[in-house]
C-alpha cells in the first residue's frame, strides 16, 4: 500500500520546471540500529533547479542539516535517491561538483586567508581534469582583497566566514551547500553578508542550497523556500519567493515581504 501511495506522489517542483541540479526522491532517513530506529526523514521529495537558490525553513530537529548531509553524500540514504547534476552523490562528491558552508568557518589557525582558500586545491592537485579557481580573486570577489596574508585570529568572525565561502568556490563548484553559515554572526553582519551572498550568485550563477532559522532571511535570500515539518521530516511546502532581483536589504520593509513571511510563519506554527 505504501509502495503505492509512494509511486502516486509527485515530486514537488517549481512551477517553471527547468534542469535538477539536485533531485530527491522519497527519501527516507533512519538512524540507529535495529529497536532503536528514528526516522529522521520520510519520503521526501523535491526538485532544485539547476541555478535556483533555495533557503530551507523547518523547526528544529526536522532534518534540514540531514537532508543537506544526504545531498553532500555525507549520510546513509535508507529509502529512496538522491541525484546530484545527474549523477549518485558519491559521484558529485568525486567530480567536486558540490561545496559545503558551515556554521563556523573552521579555518586552519596556522594558515593564512588565502592559503586556507587554496587548500582544496592542494588536496585535488594530482587531478588536472578537476575545475579549479584563482584563491586570490575568490578572496577578492567575497570582499577580502588586502587579506590575504591575515590569519584567521586577526579576522572578524564575518571576515572568517568569507574566507570559507572563498575556500569553498575555489574549486568552482556547481552547487554550494549552506548549513545555518551566517547563524554565529551579529545582525549587521549578517544582512551585508546576505546581499552579498545574493551578489555573489547572480555573478556565479552557482545553485545554492541554504539552511536557516530565520524567515526574514530565507525570504530575501531564497527564490525559493522549502519548508520541512519534523517528526518525521517531510515537505510541507516548495514555495517561489515573487521578490525582483536584484534584491536590497529595504526590499524586507515592502508590503509583499512582510506578506511572504507572515506566510511562511503561520505555516511554520503548522509544522
Ligand atoms: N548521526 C545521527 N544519528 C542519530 N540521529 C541523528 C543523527 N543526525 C541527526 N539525527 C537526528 O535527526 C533529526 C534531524 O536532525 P537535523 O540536525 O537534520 O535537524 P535540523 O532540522 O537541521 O535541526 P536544527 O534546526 O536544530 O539544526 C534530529 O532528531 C537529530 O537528533
Amino acid at each position: 500500500m505504501l509502495g503505492v501511495a509512494r509511486m502516486m506522489q509527485q515530486p514537488v517542483q517549481p512551477a517553471e520546471a527547468t534542469r535538477s541540479a539536485v533531485s530527491v526522491k522519497n527519501l527516507d532517513i533512519r538512524f540507529g540500529g535495529k529497536g532503536a530506529e528514528f526516522t529522521a526523514l520520510s519520503d521526501v521529495s523535491v526538485e532544485i533547479p539547476e541555478g535556483a537558490l533555495v533557503t530551507m525553513l523547518g523547526p528544529s530537529g526536522c532534518g534540514k542539516s540531514t537532508l543537506l548531509r544526504a545531498v553532500a553524500d555525507l549520510v546513509h540514504v535508507s529509502d529512496g535517491s538522491i541525484s546530484v547534476l545527474g549523477q549518485p552523490p558519491k559521484k558529485a562528491r568525486e567530480g567536486r561538483d558540490f561545496a559545503f558552508v558551515f556554521q563556523e568557518a573552521t579555518l586552519l589557525p596556522w594558515r593564512s586567508a588565502i592559503d586556507n582558500v587554496g587548500l582544496p586545491l592542494e588536496v585535488g592537485k594530482h587531478d588536472s581534469s578537476l575545475p579549479t579557481a584563482d584563491p586570490q580573486e575568490m578572496l577578492a570577489l567575497v570582499g577580502l582583497k588586502g587579506r590575504e596574508k591575515a590569519l584567521p585570529h586577526e579576522l572578524s568572525g564575518g571576515m572568517r566566514q568569507r574566507v570559507a565561502i572563498a575556500r569553498a568556490l575555489v574549486t568552482r563548484p556547481r552547487i554550494l551547500l549552506m548549513d545555518e553559515p551566517f547563524g554565529a554572526l551579529d545582525e549587521i553582519t549578517r544582512d551585508k553578508l546576505n546581499e552579498e551572498l545574493l551578489r555573489l550568485w547572480q555573478e556565479t550563477g552557482t545553485t545554492i542550497l541554504f539552511v536557516t532559522h530565520s524567515i526574514p532571511e530565507a525570504v530575501f535570500l531564497g527564490e525559493y523556500v522549502l519548508m520541512l515539518e519534523s517528526l518525521p521530516g517531510r515537505v510541507k511546502e516548495f514555495m517561489k519567493v515573487d521578490l525582483p532581483h536584484p534584491r536590497k536589504l529595504a526590499v524586507r520593509d515592502t508590503v509583499e515581504f512582510i506578506r511572504i513571511t507572515a506566510k511562511l510563519r503561520a505555516l511554520l506554527e503548522e509544522c
